[in-house]
């Protein structure tokens, strides 16, 4: 890899010390940083080197998913990181920034490679694009790219004008959107286990698919977020990114050989197939929730409106359902189906694939569909539900495949050491976010003029049942995990482990 200064904006905040340094050490550690790699790390506060180096230190003992050795090998790492005091509105403060890096350059004789992370708000990421420009922070004489939070914008015009003006400073293939989710393992394995396995391959249609349901619930409430959360709701914080990045993984169909442009290429086709919605149309289409007081996880939890930070008539989403189809000769007739939502009664992240019922054959006493499930976090594995028969019945036996869940890593990781080798692959590129964005817009348009009701659900549930009804007009309901561990724990289950 080439040597790399990597500039970070909010050094000092909480996604640095809870995911970026644990995910630096780790690539680390596993000898996938840069032999010449230093690190600036910038904000408002007062810090030193030697302060900034100690905190470093801590979040990683505190954070990392290895622990940290005492073999000196955390102080090695920390070694690379010098901190600057520098306010994202002041032009001198990039000037500054400029000598001391380009000094740690020549001391390097480093080549100016410099990516710069935005780990602050999204009103900062304009007004720092505009002053690495100004200050010539983006050298000529090596590349420069630009590492983004979510949210990329609020609705389809803010993202527009965000795009704008990012693009006067940085070209598209500059920008590395994170979405978390594109850096899951799993995830990272859909298109690559279809693209090489014929016998999925040949599945991969709506001639054989009759469904595919994509969830992520979560058993966590609002937190300590209620400033962001409540403006943005469920349909903002998942669905339009995290969600939608899920379905274009799902439904991807990739060449044998595919670059990074490909995979951009196809997504971009899926999204522009997903059929759009109408405002008028969207209560047909669309489920959104929020959830009351609860039992989770055995404790009792209270509702949001009661949450600390939330407005007390709040009509804020935290779960949110919708039935979409992708309009394009693979996925023709086959619905898609996603929910997300807070509060719900486990933690899981997972795709289920149902197939069709078996052919030439009436479906009574063939036991259950078969099912392909992508299980994504937090464990990750595969499971295929095949009938078999136990004397006269048939019943449902499930293969399990599952990597060691040990040593998996952090999404985090994968996508800061893409980032650091400039693959874009598992970024969200402007087509996808703006196509994203433009088919959401219609729901937020519902939202904003009521044409929705908002249901509630009681924490610890799979959220409203309304969203049953998504799928009970097509004759289909939601494959839960109770289920799935229901049928497994009945005995008929063949697991071995591979380590795919
Ligand atoms: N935390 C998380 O889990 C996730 C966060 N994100 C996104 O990541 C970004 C950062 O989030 P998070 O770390 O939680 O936020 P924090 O509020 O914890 O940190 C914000 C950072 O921005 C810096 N900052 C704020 N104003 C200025 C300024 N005027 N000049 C210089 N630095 C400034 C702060 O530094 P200082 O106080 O020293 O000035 C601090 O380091 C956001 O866009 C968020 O949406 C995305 C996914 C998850
Ligand atoms: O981006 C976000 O994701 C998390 C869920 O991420 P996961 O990796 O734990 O599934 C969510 O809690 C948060 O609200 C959202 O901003």
């Amino acid at each position: 890899m080439e040597p790399t200064t990597f500039v970070l904006f909010g050094a000092t905040g909480d996604l640095a010390k809870r995911k970026i340094y644990p995910a630096l050490y780790n690539l680390f550690v596993d000898g996938k940083l840069p032999d010449s790699f230093s690190l600036f790390g910038l904000g408002r506060r007062e810090w030193t080197d030697e302060s900034f180096q100690a905190n470093v230190e801590r979040s990683v003992r505190e954070f990392s998913r290895r622990e940290a050795k005492n073999d000196g090998s955390l102080e090695r790492f920390a070694r690379a990181f010098r901190y600057q005091v520098l306010d994202i509105g002041r032009e001198e403060d990039y000037e500054r920034l400029l000598g001391r890096i380009e000094q740690r350059e020549r001391e390097l004789d480093a080549r100016p490679n410099r990516l710069f992370y935005l780990s602050v708000g999204p009103e900062f990421f304009e007004p720092i694009a505009a002053n690495i420009l100004a200050s010539g922070l983006g050298s000529e004489e090596g590349w420069k790219r630009l590492v983004i939070e979510k949210p990329f914008g609020h609705d389809l015009p803010s993202a527009r004008e965000l795009n704008r003006k990012l693009s006067q400073t940085f070209a598209e293939e500059e920008i590395f959107r994170i979405d978390h989710y594109l850096g899951k393992p799993m995830v990272q394995k859909m298109g690559a286990l279809q693209q090489a396995n014929p016998v999925i391959q040949a599945l991969w249609t709506n001639r054989y698919i009759a469904n595919v349901q994509i969830t992520a619930s979560e058993t966590v409430g609002v937190e300590e977020r209620a400033g962001y959360y409540d403006h943005v709701g469920a349909v903002r914080d998942m669905f339009q990114n995290h969600m939608l990045q899920l379905l274009m993984m799902a439904a991807i169909h990739l060449p044998h050989e595919s670059s990074s442009e490909q995979v951009r290429f196809k997504k971009q086709r899926i999204m522009q197939a997903v059929a759009p919605l109408q405002k008028q149309d969207v209560a047909a289409s669309v489920v959104r929730g929020q959830y009351a007081a609860g039992e989770v996880s055995g404790k009792q939890v209270v509702g949001y409106l009661s949450e600390p930070g939330i407005a007390a008539d709040s009509s804020n989403d935290t779960f949110i359902a919708a039935r979409l189809e992708i309009d394009d000769h693979y996925w023709r007739g086959v619905p898609f189906y996603i929910r997300t939502g807070k509060r719900m009664k486990e933690k899981s992240t997972r795709i289920v694939v149902e197939f069709k019922e078996p052919l030439q054959q009436p479906s009574q006493g063939l036991g259950a569909p078969n099912l392909l499930v992508f299980e994504i976090g937090p464990k990750e594995g595969i499971t295929l539900q095949l009938n078999s028969k136990e004397g006269d019945e048939f019943k449902p036996l499930h293969v399990e495949l599952h990597g060691s869940q040990d040593d998996v890593p952090e999404a985090y990781e994968n996508l800061i050491h893409d980032a650091l080798r400039g693959d874009g692959t598992f970024f969200a590129h402007w087509d996808e976010v703006e196509l994203s964005w433009q088919w959401v817009q219609p729901i937020l348009d519902a939202f904003a003029e009521n044409l929705l009701p908002l249901q509630t659900y009681a924490a610890g549930s799979y959220g409203p049942t309304e969203s049953d009804a998504l799928l009970a007009q097509d004759g289909y309901r939601w494959w839960f995990d109770e289920e799935l561990e229901t049928n497994a724990n009945k005995g008929e289950q063949y697991a071995y482990n591979a380590n795919y």
